[in-house]
Order: structure tokens, then C-alpha cells, then sequence
């Protein structure tokens, strides 16, 4: 039995779960292009895999399916159609021209599924590409990339979401990560597993990440606008969301426009139904607009939107959310441990369920306070897949999570 599809909130206990082994592809990082790549260091890749096969490993020994990105993608390549948009995705690049586009399609097109699932990951070097012809192919230096790599693959947090039973092919920001949301959307559209998977957002619109998406609680959506989700992204989500009657309000967040806080989970998670662990330099002057829609909304992309705020974060998100107050655990003691721990994704957990949360192991303080705060730690070893800039959190896309006690079922057919 597979469990239905979907999530409506950041702590239901987690069924299913899209992660991504790093590989092939984390061995392109070099000191030359790893700011362009998104990394901050140079891993070391033997032990970066080691490091997600434990993530993978205490998923799984929580009763967790952990489904991976790379074997979906090679299933999907069995299909023609996937075969053909993943290909033309992979050379539509105008660095190439048309001659040397041509000839790397060809290339492609004759790996088999397997093969070309791991060259559209860790790419395509100029060394790499017997046939290669072109003005481009001559002028490039032999270790150039016909076919970048995707280091960031790693992060499945970003290239899709699901808010209630529907998927958000995401449209991601920065140039090193556009091509990722290509391997979503086909994995999405052609693999059997999502069958029937309304696709609620597409890489063609306004650029929005699933960092910066929330499900604060049934009906309740939050959305990080920053460096990555613009707000117009988040105006489409909202407009969407609501049209297709998955969420009531949209607590739109701005949040600095640095790397440091890429997205809102590098700041903020939930641990419990009512817990965030939060960076506390921001805690005070985190603020929110809330979006509504007074309309009956039924159309995608033009039902009002009724905005009010900004109104400080936690007030207007417990309104929201129908509660009290929410209770907030600090990253950190100090303000420098606090800086030292928000850089290393103290912030960024993952929820298996209400009070229990997967976190880097090096956090120890934050790790200490979400201890004392009641929530139970399953620290992991982050040493070189940090080196990323990311957490348990980003490195994990919620497939279904169950519904919290009291609320509505989580997912769809
Ligand atoms: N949801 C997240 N916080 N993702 C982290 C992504 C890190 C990645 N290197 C990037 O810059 O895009």
C-alpha cells in the first residue's frame, strides 16, 4: 500500500520522501566554479555519500519510503516522450550554437536510460563528447561543460513541493539551477508512481523555490520572498492555492535578499504543530502580509486577492493558523553561536512527525534547546554535504505526510 499523495502541514508524520544521492555530479566542483555552482567548499564526495546513505538510512528506519531521484529519472528515460524533452532541455543552452546543440543531442539520445540520467546529472564535459562539432565545441577548453552538472540536485527541497494532493514544479532562481525543475516536471508528468498528479505550478512562471514554502497547517501556506521566490511568485501560488480550494490564506514573508538566508527554511521550521525553531536575529523583525481571497476563487491566475499587513510573522501566522500563540526555539545562545548555526543549517530540520526532527549533528547548542523545548533529535553528520549550503530539510522533498490528527486527509487520490 503507497500512501496517497500530498502534504498539508511541515509535521505530519512523514510517509514518503524524494531525496537525491549526490554522485558523479559534486565531482565537477572545483575552487574555479564552485561560487557559480552554488557550493561554498569543494566536497568530499566519498563521504558526502556516506553522510546521505545515513540521512536515507534513519528515514528509512523510522518507516519511511525514501524514494531517489536519480532511479526515478532513469525509469522515466525508458519513455520516449521524457527521452526527447529531458535532451532538447539539456542542449537548449545559447553557449552551444546550433551545430555543437546538434551534435550533443545526438550523443545524448544514444545512451541508454541509465547512462543519460547520470550524464544529465553530473553533465557533460568538452573531453566528454567524442562527435562534438562547432564553432563553440573548437573554442572550448577541454575541461569546459557542454552539459553543466547539477550539483544542487541534492537539494529536492527546491525543484518541487506538493501543497495538499497537487505538485509545484517549481521555477528556480539562479542560471546553475534551472535545468533541475526539467528532471521534476518529467519525473512528475511521466513516472507511473504520480499517475493522475495534478501539477499545480510549472518552471515557465514566475521564479518561486520550495524552500520558501511552508505548510504551516491545513489551509495555511507561508512563502519566503528573498533571493530566490520573487513576489510575484508568490502572488501566483497564492492565486492558485486558492482557486483550487488547497489553502485559505498566504502569509507572504519578505526575508533578506543574502545567501546566508537564501530561503525561509534556511531561517525558520516547524517542529511541532506549534513550534518553530527560528534564527533569533530575525525572530523580532520577521514580518508577514496575509493573503486572502474574498472571491469565490475558481479560475488559476485572476481571482482577487485581498492583501492586509505587514503584521510581525508569529502574530500573523498564529492568527492564521487559528491559535493562541506559537512557541519559538531559538537557534543558538549567543549571537555569535547563532550566526556560527543559522550558517550551518541549524535552522533547517525536518519534521518526521509532531516533536521528532532530523538535524545536522554539528548544531550543538540549537540541538540542545530543541531537546529541552521537548522535541526529540535525529542528528546526522553534515560535514560535507553542508559544505552545500543545506540542511535535512532542503535535502528532502515531502512526497505524503500524513494528515495531523483533527485535520482533514493530507493528499489526493
Ligand atoms: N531549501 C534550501 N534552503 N535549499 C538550499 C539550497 C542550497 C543551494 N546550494 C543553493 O544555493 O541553491
Amino acid at each position: 500500500m503507497t500512501a496517497p499523495l500530498g502534504a498539508t502541514s511541515e509535521v505530519g508524520p512523514l510517509q514518503t520522501v524524494l531525496l537525491h544521492r549526490p554522485g558523479a555530479e559534486l565531482r565537477r566542483l572545483t575552487p574555479r566554479n564552485n561560487d557559480q555552482l552554488l557550493f561554498d567548499g569543494v566536497p568530499w564526495v566519498r563521504r558526502a555519500q556516506e553522510e546521505h546513505d545515513a540521512f536515507a538510512a534513519e528515514l528509512t528506519a523510522r518507516g519511511v519510503e525514501v524514494l531517489h531521484l536519480d532511479r526515478l529519472l532513469a525509469e522515466v528515460l525508458a519513455v520516449p516522450a521524457a527521452r526527447d524533452e529531458l535532451v532538447a532541455a539539456a542542449v537548449d543552452d545559447p553557449r552551444l550554437g546550433a551545430t555543437l546543440q546538434r551534435t550533443a543531442a545526438a550523443h545524448l539520445a544514444d545512451l541508454d536510460p541509465g547512462d543519460l540520467a547520470g550524464t544529465l546529472i553530473a553533465g557533460l564535459a568538452h573531453d566528454e563528447l567524442p562527435g562534438g562539432r562547432g564553432l563553440a565545441f573548437e573554442i572550448m577548453d577541454r575541461g569546459d561543460f557542454v552539459v553543466p552538472p547539477l550539483p544542487n540536485l541534492l537539494f529536492t527541497r527546491d525543484s518541487s513541493v506538493w501543497v495538499g494532493g497537487q505538485v509545484a514544479v517549481t521555477s528556480l532562481a539562479m542560471p546553475a539551477r534551472h535545468r533541475e525543475s526539467t528532471i521534476t516536471a518529467a519525473v512528475y508528468a511521466h513516472h507511473p508512481r504520480f499517475t493522475g498528479a495534478e501539477q499545480l505550478y510549472d518552471a515557465s512562471l514566475e521564479h518561486l523555490e520550495g524552500g520558501d514554502v511552508l505548510l504551516l497547517t491545513p489551509g495555511v501556506v507561508a512563502v519566503g520572498v528573498g533571493e530566490r521566490t520573487t513576489p510575484g511568485g508568490a502572488e501566483r501560488l497564492a492565486r492558485r492555492v486558492f482557486a483550487r480550494g488547497l489553502a485559505h490564506t498566504v502569509l507572504v514573508v519578505p526575508i533578506a535578499q543574502q545567501r546566508a538566508t537564501m530561503h525561509l527554511d534556511t531561517i525558520a521550521t516547524m517542529v511541532d504543530v506549534d513550534a518553530f525553531v527560528m534564527y533569533p536575529a530575525v525572530a523580532d523583525s520577521l514580518a508577514a502580509w496575509t493573503v486572502t481571497s474574498a472571491q469565490v476563487p475558481d479560475d488559476d491566475d485572476t481571482t482577487d486577492l485581498t492583501v492586509t499587513g505587514p503584521a510581525p510573522f508569529l502574530e500573523a501566522a498564529a492568527a492564521a493558523m487559528g491559535i493562541d500563540r506559537l512557541r519559538l526555539i531559538d537557534t543558538g545562545l549567543d549571537p555569535v553561536t547563532a550566526e556560527r548555526e543559522q550558517w550551518d543549517d541549524g535552522n533547517n530540520t525536518l519534521a518526521l512527525a509532531p516533536r521528532l526532527a532530523v538535524a545536522y549533528e554539528r548544531n550543538t547548542v540549537t540541538n540542545a534547546a530543541l531537546e529541552a523545548a521537548g522535541i526529540e533529535v535525529v542528528r546526522i553528520a553534515g560535514s560535507e554535504l553542508g559544505s552545500g549550503r543545506g540542511g535535512p530539510r532542503c535535502m528532502s522533498c515531502p512526497v505524503s505526510r500524513a494528515a495531523l490528527p483533527g485535520s482533514p486527509g493530507a493528499g489526493g487520490p
